[in-house]
């Protein structure tokens, strides 16, 4: 739905995006990840008709949102993280009211898709309450009632769970897998690398204003050069384990070690070149350099493709302005 998109800001012409193109189908959950300033923002920002691309070009369900950014705007639903926009003094049902007219619901529907948007995030029990007394979860929830209005093809999430307590974001998660099952597509920006492993198809690493890679965990984990991670513990007098186990290991893994509840957790990040290894191949090979330093076998052994956040935290030095 996008393509080429190009973002230069002020007189220094600071470019924050730079030739940026993604699409997100019905179903889909599309998610940018990257470090702060990379560019998300901007994009989604774009996306929602709030910015114009100074070059590019914007779809919404068919339609041209540079040259028509109104009707493109119907199509779409848009949560902004940490945004406030509601009148404290009246009732959820009657903001969100408000925000159907503005939006231009017909009449007779709005009461309906409003009620319908409410019932949706679990807010129909308080829809007569004020926003004022709304907790951030709830807020956060009215906010995605809000973009529900008209049941919107697209919606647009910018950090739709940060700052929630984690069973208000589990809650939000779960209704955006929902809403996903339903047909929707979502374009997410979102910190969490769990979050992200949980609910994206497909997800695009942005560093510097540019998509690095773009694809399944497994894609940018290759992406950052690890295929496969092995994670257990050593006893705390072994301070220097991951050092030996590392002189042990050679080029085809970094070892690393962290304290944690009274030991060490050592992490070891296979190298993605060597197609061939396994895990067997990888237990056996630190199971060697283990009994070679004379530390005893871990009983917590446990080897498995990387993490969203191992591949993200080990490419993140390539993605900086
Ligand atoms: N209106 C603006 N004027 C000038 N520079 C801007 C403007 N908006 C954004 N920028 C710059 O563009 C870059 C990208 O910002 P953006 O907010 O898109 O990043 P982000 O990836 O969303 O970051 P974060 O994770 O911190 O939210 C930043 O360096 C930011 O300072």
């Amino acid at each position: 739905m996008a393509s080429g998109l190009r973002r230069v800001f002020g007189k220094e012409e600071f470019v924050a995006v730079d030739d940026v193109s993604l699409s997100v189908e019905p179903s889909q959950v599309h998610a940018l990840l990257g470090p702060n300033g990379a560019g998300k923002t901007t994009t989604v920002r774009m996306c929602a008709t709030l910015l114009t691309p100074t070059t590019g070009e914007i779809q919404v369900d068919g339609m041209d949102a540079v040259r028509h950014p109104e009707a493109a705007r119907a199509r779409l639903g848009l949560v902004l993280g940490g945004e406030l926009g509601f009148y404290p003094r009246a009732t959820a049902r009657d903001n969100l009211l408000f925000f159907a007219d503005l939006q231009g619901l017909a009449r007779r529907r709005r009461r309906q898709a409003v009620d319908e948007a409410l019932e949706r995030v679990g807010l129909a029990d308080v829809a007569t309450r004020k926003a004022g007394a709304f907790s951030r979860g709830m807020l956060q929830r009215l906010h995605l009632a809000r973009a529900l209005l008209g049941s919107p093809p697209l919606l647009l999430l910018d950090e739709p769970t940060t700052g929630l307590d984690p069973d208000v974001a589990l809650q939000v998660r779960n209704l955006i897998r929902e809403l996903a099952a339903d047909g929707t597509g979502v374009l997410l920006t979102s910190h969490s690398m769990p979050e992200v492993e949980e609910l994206a198809d497909t997800i695009s690493v942005i560093g510097a204003g540019r998509i690095v890679t773009r694809g399944a965990v497994s894609d940018v984990a290759a992406y950052a050069g690890i295929a496969m991670t092995s994670v257990f513990s050593l006893p705390a007098q072994l301070a220097d384990a991951a050092a030996r186990v590392q002189e042990q290991l050679g080029d085809v893994a970094v070892v690393v070690q962290r304290p944690a509840s009274g030991r060490w957790a050592v992490t070891v990040y296979w190298a993605a070149d060597d197609s061939h290894a396994d895990r067997e191949t990888h237990d056996t090979a630190l199971a060697g350099a283990l009994a070679e330093i004379g530390a005893d076998a871990p009983a917590d052994l446990v080897t498995r493709p990387a993490s969203l956040e191992e591949a993200y935290l080990a490419l993140a030095d390539r993605l900086a302005r």
